[in-house]
């Protein structure tokens, strides 16, 4: 008796033979296509994704119960005479639909978690100060697995409800990226399924190529299986310091400082705009009280550039940890008055996105349209930056929704042979337009999206897109500059067929 399986397989292998002309492939011996899912729940995850601006309706979502899964999926679309997409997608919260695969097969990664029963996937080795941890984990699970060993990995996101896989697919940067270098620059080994379908242990002396692909590698060459994530020894408590700041280049001059020096945890920034909150929704800060004094001098100024930093202590440093905080801000030229400091527990300051999130759901306003645009701005053009996008399209056209983040890292933390991109210069400033809109206006911060990419463009500022998206091969060999021919060359190495993460949109779909 055929199972619903079964029908939907033929169907779908029908689909693929029509639309693609293709010779059949077998799909009778495809052990795997009774673990995929052809349902409008299945689908319309998985044509989805936070930024709800794309939508790629795939063929069939794969819901994998063990890594053999994958590889026999991948195997069997290169036998195919002309084999389908594959996109691996962790916690949809791509917003360009990076994580789609147009009328190929989504492999839902977090149904992975079946084949660990009453344990996880998160191993951890106290001697070795490292963490094993599946493709499909979340950062806020690995946080609470390796803090129960009083460790905890050294480079985070702001934000934590991410798979291990999707941040490495990209870099994984937040406020400890001066410091520790991205997520990327912090995994010793990986286990990798090629877009050929080998299983491939990699590390920098093994598989090297493969490794370095990987890192930054938008999912081009192959699926992580499993990240060997570096730990370090976890603090208790942070203190969380804020101070605003109306002149640009003395805010800049002292955000460069504080990176420069030895004793910060995590430096951060933000602009502030006088027609938007003072607190935005990821991470309330500030008391009722503060925000009308902050709302007078946004009055005055129109805009206010804010320093976020935070010291870690424990138990033993916590006598000392104000008299640190006090050296870090000695010579720090904010305006008097306006440097506020909260005390937080480590894992509340980590997971403190969590809370923003739980709130905008509730009122509705999570699952709306995300036009993000993410910069890394060299530093030598910071000055024509404020000048032409912050001061002149951002403030003038007062449009943005949501968090604006500004603030400078370093690149020798960040290996060059990744395929991740940075510009060539050793500081940089990231700058996350971190935009919610509604189904009817998000078009229109987009436009101002692509405003700021035009004049960057016309002043010949040389700027890198973090989660990047390109409609033109043009400019994603831009995008890549130097590393582009490597980037082909491992894509011709490790996914010769073109099968793997599609929405990406680098290279011509199969
Ligand atoms: C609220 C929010 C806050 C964020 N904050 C930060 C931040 O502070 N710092 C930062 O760096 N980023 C941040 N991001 C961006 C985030 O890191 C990326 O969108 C990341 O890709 C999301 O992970 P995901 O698991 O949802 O990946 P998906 O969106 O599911 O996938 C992203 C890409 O990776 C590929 N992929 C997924 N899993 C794997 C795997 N196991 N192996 C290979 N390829 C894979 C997919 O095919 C796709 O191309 C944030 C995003 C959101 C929505």
């Amino acid at each position: 008796k055929a199972t619903m399986a079964d029908a939907s397989s033929n169907q779908f292998a029908g689909k693929l033979r029509q639309s693609k002309n293709a010779v059949p492939c077998n799909f009778d011996s495809l052990t795997v296509r009774a673990k995929l899912r052809y349902d409008p729940e299945a689908i319309g995850l998985a044509s989805t994704d936070y930024g709800h601006i794309v939508r790629d309706i795939p063929f069939a979502v794969l819901y994998p119960t063990s890594s053999d899964d994958i590889t026999e999926l991948i195997k069997f679309s290169n036998k195919c005479p002309l084999p389908f997409n594959v996109s691996a997608r962790g916690y949809g919260h791509s917003v360009r639909g990076q994580d789609m695969s147009h009328n190929g097969i989504v492999v839902n990664m977090l149904s992975l978690n079946e084949q660990y029963k009453n344990a996880t996937g998160i191993r951890v080795s106290t001697a070795g100060h490292y963490a094993d941890v599946g493709g499909e984990q979340l950062w806020i699970d690995v946080l609470n697995a390796t803090l129960q060993h009083g460790l905890a990995p050294v480079s985070w996101t702001d934000y934590l409800y991410l798979t291990v896989g999707g941040t490495l697919s990209n870099a994984g940067i937040s406020g400890q990226t001066f410091l520790h270098g991205p997520q990327i620059s912090n995994v010793l080994e990986m286990d990798v399924i090629t877009g050929k379908g080998d299983f491939m242990t990699c590390s920098k002396d093994k598989n090297s190529e493969l490794f370095f692909a990987v890192l930054g590698g938008l999912g081009q060459f192959g699926i992580i299986n499993r990240a060997r994530i570096v730990l370090a020894k976890a603090p208790k408590r942070v203190k969380w310091v804020k101070m605003l700041y109306y002149d640009f280049s003395i805010f800049t001059r002292d955000q460069e400082h504080l990176i420069s020096i030895n004793g910060l945890d995590y430096l951060e920034g933000e602009l502030m705009m006088d027609y938007t909150p003072i607190d935005d929704w990821r991470s309330p800060f500030f008391t009722p009280y503060n925000e009308s004094q902050i709302s007078s001098l946004l009055k005055k100024h129109g805009i206010l550039y804010c320093i976020e930093m935070v010291k870690y202590y424990d138990d033993e440093t916590a006598n000392l940890v104000d008299k640190e905080v006090q050296r870090l801000q000695v010579g720090l030229n904010y305006i008097p008055g306006f440097s506020f400091t909260r005390d937080e527990t480590y894992v509340d300051f980590l997971n403190r996105v969590r809370q923003g999130e739980l709130t905008l759901r509730s009122k509705g306003l999570w699952d709306v349209p995300h036009p993000w645009l993410n910069l890394f701005v060299p530093k030598s053009r910071i000055m024509d930056f404020n000048a032409g996008v912050i001061v002149d399209i951002l403030h003038r056209e007062k449009k943005t929704k949501g968090p604006l983040l500004f603030y400078p890292t370093t690149k020798t933390k960040w290996d060059d042979r990744m395929s991740a991109v940075t510009p060539d210069e050793d500081i940089f400033y990231i700058l996350g337009l971190l935009h919610s809109g509604n189904f009817s206006n998000w078009q229109d911060l987009d436009n101002q999206n692509n405003e700021v990419l035009e004049f960057c463009d016309r002043a010949g500022i040389k700027l890198k897109q973090y989660l990047p998206h390109y409609k033109s091969k043009e400019d994603w060999i831009k995008q890549f500059g130097s590393k582009w021919n490597t980037f082909q060359r491992r894509k011709a190495q490790f996914d010769p067929r073109m099968i793997l993460s599609p929405g990406q949109k680098i290279f011509n779909s199969v």
